[in-house]
């Protein structure tokens, strides 16, 4: 039997980051047995994966009982025909998909197909997003593409490789607070340590429903952090052009507040610039059920559906909201969310205004 939603987890970084050697590692864990891995290629990249043989119907199973393909096309077909497989008894259990993203995949097409997809969305939930990032080359990687910057900000968990190849710990050093700056929320992870393992890599917690539990202690603590810092925090001087481009900040509202704005909140924010939306993730204090915090995500134009937790963590309520973007003007969106949280300001229309004319507030 396998219970859904099924976990999976997005594994990207650049090329030749040290997924593959990372993943190899992994799967030899009992604890991912039963794992299918899905290898995404995009574009033009011909990948000669030593795990993928080829197989008539393109799965194959593994030694170790892993399912492993390759998919050129739709991710979305492969994953509805895991279910199928599953549903029809091809396939005994599925307990974890792991996709592979390959090279300077922006990830979050990937996130969409699996996020957006009305069947799949029953079927699967989105663990998180593993992105490596490789010691020697990552600055100049970070430089040079803005996917690989994209590949960071989504991150849930950070894994820097080849560190042991790098012989100036200043350089290994100035990498690591720049990924911190661009992520502020991920885990940042040694790929040698041999604690970077199954446990620290997977059940990031966006939401286990085996636990109905979130990892939102990480994300509150987030939101709290730059609310000292009055959402100035990234204001980098170091000069990497991609960089300044992403933020990372936090609105928060004490107290209550109804479903309806929210949703209209987020549909108006990402209506306006969903593709600016790289990630979001929040709990919010319902008006109609303040006791059992909502917790939401995002990637870019798609929320996955909201689910309840049965209590607060740390009991400390309120509504919080972690956004990471790239070229989103910020102070419209403060703005926004002050008039749907009802916050009093001078210039700025009020929800009552909003909900009667969305485009009230300048900056879209
Ligand atoms: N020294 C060192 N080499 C590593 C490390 N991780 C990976 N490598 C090497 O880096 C090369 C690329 O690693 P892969 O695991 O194939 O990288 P990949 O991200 O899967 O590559 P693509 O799928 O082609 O993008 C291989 O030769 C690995 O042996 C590491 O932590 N230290």
């Amino acid at each position: 039997m396998s219970s859904f939603p099924i976990p999976v987890s997005v594994l990207t970084g650049f090329l030749g980051a040290g997924k593959t050697t990372l993943l190899n590692r992994l799967l030899k864990d009992p604890a991912l047995a039963d794992t299918a891995v899905i290898i995404n290629e995009f574009g033009e990249v011909a990948i000669d994966h030593l795990l993928v043989e080829q197989a008539s119907d393109g799965i194959i199973q593994l030694s170790d009982g892993c399912l492993c393909c390759t998919v050129r096309g739709e991710l979305v077909d492969t994953l509805a025909d895991l279910v199928d497989r599953l549903q029809t008894g091809r396939i005994a259990r599925l307990a974890r998909v792991i996709v592979e993203t390959t090279g300077l995949a922006d990830p979050a097409p990937v996130l969409q197909s699996i996020m957006a997809h009305p069947a799949l969305v029953q079927a699967f939930r989105l663990d998180g997003v593993i992105t490596l990032v490789d010691a020697v080359n990552g600055n100049a990687t970070l430089d040079a593409h803005v996917e690989a910057v994209k590949q960071v900000a989504v991150a849930d968990r950070i894994v820097l490789s080849k560190a042991d190849m790098v012989t100036d710990p200043h350089e290994l050093e100035t990498l690591r607070v720049r990924l911190l700056q661009i992520n502020p929320g991920a885990d940042l992870l040694d790929a040698a340590d041999t604690k970077t393992g199954v446990a620290a890599l997977f059940d990031c917690g966006l939401y286990n429903p085996a636990t109905k539990s979130a990892d939102v202690r990480r994300w509150l603590g987030e939101a709290h952090d730059h609310d000292h810092h009055d959402g100035h925090d990234h204001e980098y001087d170091h000069g990497h052009r991609h960089d300044q481009r992403v933020r990372s900040y936090s609105l928060v509202h004490d107290g209550p507040v109804p479903f309806s704005a929210i949703e209209m909140f987020l549909d108006l924010l990402r209506s306006a610039h969903g593709e600016h939306l790289l990630r979001m993730k929040g709990v919010i204090e319902l008006s109609e059920d303040p006791l059992r915090p909502l917790v939401i995500h995002g990637v870019q134009k798609i929320l996955h559906p909201p689910v309840q937790l049965p209590s607060w963590p740390d009991g400390q309520r309120g509504t919080r909201l972690v956004l990471i973007t790239l070229d989103m003007p910020e102070d419209y969106v403060r703005r926004l969310f002050a008039a749907f949280t009802n916050r009093p300001s001078i210039d700025t229309p009020d929800r009552a205004a909003l909900e009667n004319n969305p485009l009230a507030i300048a900056g879209r």
